[in-house]
């Protein structure tokens, strides 16, 4: 693997008694999109500031480029940050709130006046250069804030949910013209989100983390086929994955009483695990529902229907558990019995003690 930028060895961030990042590992490559993702208050912010300068560190090291910065004052950070409230100066000018951090770190008139053509120009906010904050529209005022921290030219990034404030439609474009910056400048990216769309699109890489711990570190890809843990399989993809209690034997995976025979797969890291008890995991996609009986499938009865446009969300129960099926036939009625089959070259299998994955049959 290339040599790591960030890393971050064993952190940990405590406010006073309360652990709030345990044993955080994380390396970062030169040039990379690393998207931090996890519900609310798992310690995504945190873990950037603490890279940002603008949070101490309790324990363990930060480096960048191989050179220790937990004691590095923010300002001496090569870091720029845009925050999610944009922090724009309010009685400054778009140009003023632009140019300011670049006049203070004494950089040339003619050399300000290049960056901020460009910048203004990249960003759409040509006209707008003598109007103040106030007088910008949302959208406007992100657009000011990511301009601002472009004009820097650091070499590292920070955005902290910069799109949270702006509308489905505006997030979008604003995640094309975020694309297009990266491809302008390469800065190292690492950005906070808790909106899975964005961190799948604008990550080359995700960390997934939950109550202060990294859950996942992988692409994409991998987040979303190939989840870690139980945990990674329902924070990702919506309607969330379904979760279901299995036991091994015999070559069959047995629920409360159905079973199913195991694929060859399967088997074969089932043995390697020696745990026979299993949490299974599979997303409403992968599970076929039908009004007649196949060769394997079992069979449950519809409770709810969900609209979602395009298709619905069947919800049938199942041994007492609730399943969700994604179908594109609109004719299901609740209170109806129906046969599913899951489809198990798509499914999970996690170790019911410590909740990871077994491994996947293909790797
Ligand atoms: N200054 C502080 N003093 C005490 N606790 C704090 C402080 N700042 C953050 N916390 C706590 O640390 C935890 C992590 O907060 P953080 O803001 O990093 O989470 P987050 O994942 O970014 O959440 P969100 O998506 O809601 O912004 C939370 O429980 C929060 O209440």
């Amino acid at each position: 693997m290339e040599q790591p930028y960030i890393r971050l060895n064993n952190i940990c961030k405590n406010y006073g008694n309360s652990p709030v990042i345990k044993d955080l590992n994380l390396s970062v490559r030169k040039g990379e999109r690393l998207v931090l993702l996890g519900p609310s208050g798992c310690g995504k912010s945190t873990t950037l500031r603490m890279i940002a300068g603008l949070e101490t560190i309790s324990s363990g090291n930060l480096y960048v480029d191989n050179k220790r910065m937990n004691d590095i004052a923010a300002g001496k950070r090569n870091v720029s940050m845009v925050f999610q409230d944009y922090a724009l100066y309010p009685h400054m000018t778009v140009a003023k709130n632009i140019s300011y951090g670049l006049r203070v770190n004494k950089i040339n008139h003619e050399e300000i006046q290049r960056r901020l053509k460009k910048v203004i120009s990249i960003l759409h906010l040509d006209g707008l250069e003598q109007r103040y904050p106030r007088d910008l529209s949302g959208g406007q005022r992100q657009r000011v804030a990511l301009a601002r921290s472009i004009a820097k030219q650091s070499d590292i990034f920070l955005l902290d949910e910069p799109l949270s404030n702006l509308d489905a439609q505006m997030r979008i474009g604003a995640r094309k013209e975020l694309l297009k910056i990266h491809q302008l400048y390469h800065q190292t990216f690492i950005y906070v989100t808790h909106d899975q769309i964005e961190a799948m699109t604008l990550g080359d890489r995700i960390a997934l983390m939950d109550k202060g711990t990294l859950q996942m570190l992988d692409t994409p890809y991998n987040t979303y086929n190939r989840p870690s843990n139980v945990f990674v399989a329902k924070f990702i993809g919506t309607p969330s994955t379904n979760i279901l209690g299995v036991q091994f034997k015999d070559g069959f995976l047995i629920f409360k009483e159905a079973s199913i025979p195991a694929a060859e797969g399967w088997v074969r890291l089932i043995h390697q695990a020696k745990q026979p008890d299993l949490i299974l995991g599979i997303r409403p996609e992968h599970v076929q529902i039908s009004r007649t009986e196949k060769e394997n499938s079992l069979n449950g009865t519809v409770s709810r229907i969900e609209e979602y446009g395009n298709q619905l969300g069947v919800i049938f129960t199942f041994e007492g558990a609730e399943i969700t099926a994604i179908s594109d036939h609109r004719d299901w009625k609740e209170g109806e019995e129906i046969f599913f089959s899951i489809d198990q070259k798509k499914m999970y299998l996690f170790d019911r003690t410590t909740t990871r994955t077994i491994g996947y049959p293909d790797e």
